[in-house]
C-alpha cells in the first residue's frame, strides 16, 4: 500500500479526510469505536471491512470553479462551511484521471473565453465540473454545469477535450441557474455520447446518470452489497422491496436470488436508469416504482399485501418515522439495513428494536477511507414470524 499519511495541504481547509495522516490501520481502529460505541447496544459489531489501498478511490469527482484574489481560474472544493473555494489539484481520494480531466478543462478556458460563474455578481458561465468514471468499464462522463445553456463553441470544446483524452465517453451540460448549494440543476444537455457511462458490479451492468446516485468506491461496493446478500440469504421464493433504491443496483442483484423484486426511489432519473438496467440485465422479475418509500409501503401494507425481505438504503438523514411505521405493519420477516450513516442507524435501530425486531448482525464496511464515514449494514429479524418448516 503506498503510504500518502500526510500530503495534502489543504486537508484542515477542506474538512473532507479527518483523517489525514493516521495510518490506516488506525483509522480502522478509530471507525470500529465509534461503531461499536453507537450500535454495540443491539448487538455484536463484526471487524470492520477495510480497503487493500485506501487512496484515489472515489469515481465521482466534483470541482467548483472560480477565480482567486489575482484573478486566476481556480478550480477546487469549497471551504468547510463556505462557499470559498480552496484549490485542489491532486486529491488523494480521487480518481487520478478524473482530476486530471479537471485540470485540463481549467487550462481551456482561456483559450476558449469561458468565464467562471461568481455567485455575487451573477456574471460568468461554468460553476462546476463533475466526473464520473466507471471503474470496471473505464467509461467517463464530463458534466459541464453552468448558469446559461448557451456554451460558445461548445463543438470545438468538447473536440479539444476529447483530444486530451479520448478516454472520455460523454460530455452533458448540465444548467443551474438558481442560487442554491446544489451543484446540478434539473436539465440536461448532452454535447457528445450518450449521456450516461456504464459500470459493472458483481457481474451485472449499471447505467450511471449525471445526478444519479451511485456508490462512490467501486471496490468496497461489493464487499458492501455482497454483506447485504450474505444478511437477506434468501432462497428464491422471496418477495423483496428494495427501498430508496437509486439506479436498482441492490434489487437487480437481489433479483438473482429472489422471487421478485419492486425498487421504490424519488428520483425519476434513477428510476428511469433502473429500469433501463433491468431490461441490459434481462432481469425480468424486479420493478421499478417511482415515488416516496414510505408512502408506498404503507399503501401495500394497507392493501394486504405480504413481503418478505425489506431491503434499504436510505440517505444520511436515516428513514422518517412514516417510512419505520410503514416497515412495521408491511411486517416483513427480515429487513437488512445500509446506512451511510451510523447516528441516524442507530435511532431508526432503536425504533424498530422497540418494537417488532431485534438486530442479529451489524458489518461496518470502510467505504471512505481517510474520512470519518462508515457505512454499516444490519440484518434485523422479526419476532412475531415463526420459523419455517424445513
Ligand atoms: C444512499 S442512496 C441509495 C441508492 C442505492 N440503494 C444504491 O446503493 O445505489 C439513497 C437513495 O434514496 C433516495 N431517496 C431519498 N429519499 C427517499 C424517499 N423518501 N423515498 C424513496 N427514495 C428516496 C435518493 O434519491 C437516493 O437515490
Amino acid at each position: 500500500m503506498e503510504q500518502k499519511e500526510n500530503i495534502c495541504s489543504v486537508a484542515k481547509k477542506c474538512g473532507g479526510c479527518r483523517y489525514q495522516g493516521v495510518p490506516y490501520e488506525e483509522q480502522l481502529r478509530k471507525k470500529q469505536r465509534y461503531t461499536e460505541g453507537l450500535l454495540k447496544k443491539f448487538g455484536k459489531v463484526e471487524p470492520i471491512i477495510g480497503m487493500e489501498d485506501p487512496y484515489y478511490y472515489r469515481n465521482k469527482v466534483h470541482a467548483a470553479f472560480g477565480r482567486d484574489r489575482k484573478g486566476n481560474v481556480i478550480s477546487g472544493i469549497y471551504e468547510e462551511k463556505s462557499h470559498r473555494i480552496v484549490s485542489v489539484d491532486d486529491c488523494m481520494i480521487e480518481d487520478k484521471k478524473s482530476q486530471e480531466i479537471i485540470r485540463t478543462i481549467r487550462g481551456m478556458l482561456k483559450s476558449f473565453k469561458i468565464k467562471t460563474y461568481d455567485e455575487d455578481t451573477g456574471y460568468g458561465l461554468l460553476r462546476h465540473v463533475l466526473v464520473r468514471r466507471g471503474f470496471s468499464t473505464g467509461e467517463i462522463m464530463v458534466v459541464l454545469v453552468t448558469v446559461s445553456p448557451i456554451f460558445p463553441s461548445k463543438n470545438n470544446f468538447v473536440k479539444a477535450l476529447r483530444k486530451e483524452h479520448p478516454e472520455i465517453t460523454t460530455v452533458v451540460l448540465n444548467i443551474n441557474d438558481r442560487q442554491t448549494s446544489m451543484v446540478l440543476g434539473e436539465r440536461n444537455i448532452v454535447l457528445y455520447g450518450p449521456g450516461f457511462i456504464k459500470d459493472r458490479l458483481m457481474g451485472l451492468t449499471f447505467r450511471i446518470s449525471p445526478s444519479s446516485f451511485y456508490q462512490v468506491n467501486p471496490v468496497q461496493t461489493e464487499k458492501l452489497y455482497g454483506k447485504a446478500m450474505e444478511f437477506a440469504a434468501m432462497t428464491g421464493h422471496e418477495r423483496v422491496i428494495d427501498a430508496y433504491c437509486g439506479t436498482g443496483t441492490i434489487g437487480i442483484i437481489a433479483s438473482k436470488k429472489a422471487r421478485d423484486v419492486i425498487g421504490v426511489e424519488l428520483n425519476r432519473d434513477a428510476i428511469r436508469d433502473a429500469r433501463m438496467n433491468a431490461r441490459e440485465n434481462h432481469i425480468r422479475n424486479v420493478r421499478f416504482v417511482p415515488g416516496d418509500a414510505g408512502w408506498f409501503m404503507e399503501g401495500m401494507a394497507a392493501e394486504g399485501e405480504k413481503v418478505d425481505v425489506v431491503l434499504m438504503d436510505p440517505p444520511r438523514a436515516g428513514s422518517d418515522r412514516k417510512f419505520l411505521h410503514s416497515l412495521l405493519n408491511l411486517s416483513p420477516e427480515k429487513i437488512v439495513y445500509v446506512s451511510c450513516n451510523p447516528e441516524t442507524l442507530a435511532r431508526d435501530l432503536e425504533y424498530l428494536t422497540r418494537r417488532d425486531y431485534q438486530v442479529k448482525k451489524m458489518q461496518p464496511v470502510d467505504m471512505f477511507p481517510v474520512t470519518d464515514s462508515v457505512e454499516v449494514v444490519t440484518l434485523l429479524c422479526n419476532r412475531r414470524t415463526r420459523p419455517k418448516m424445513k
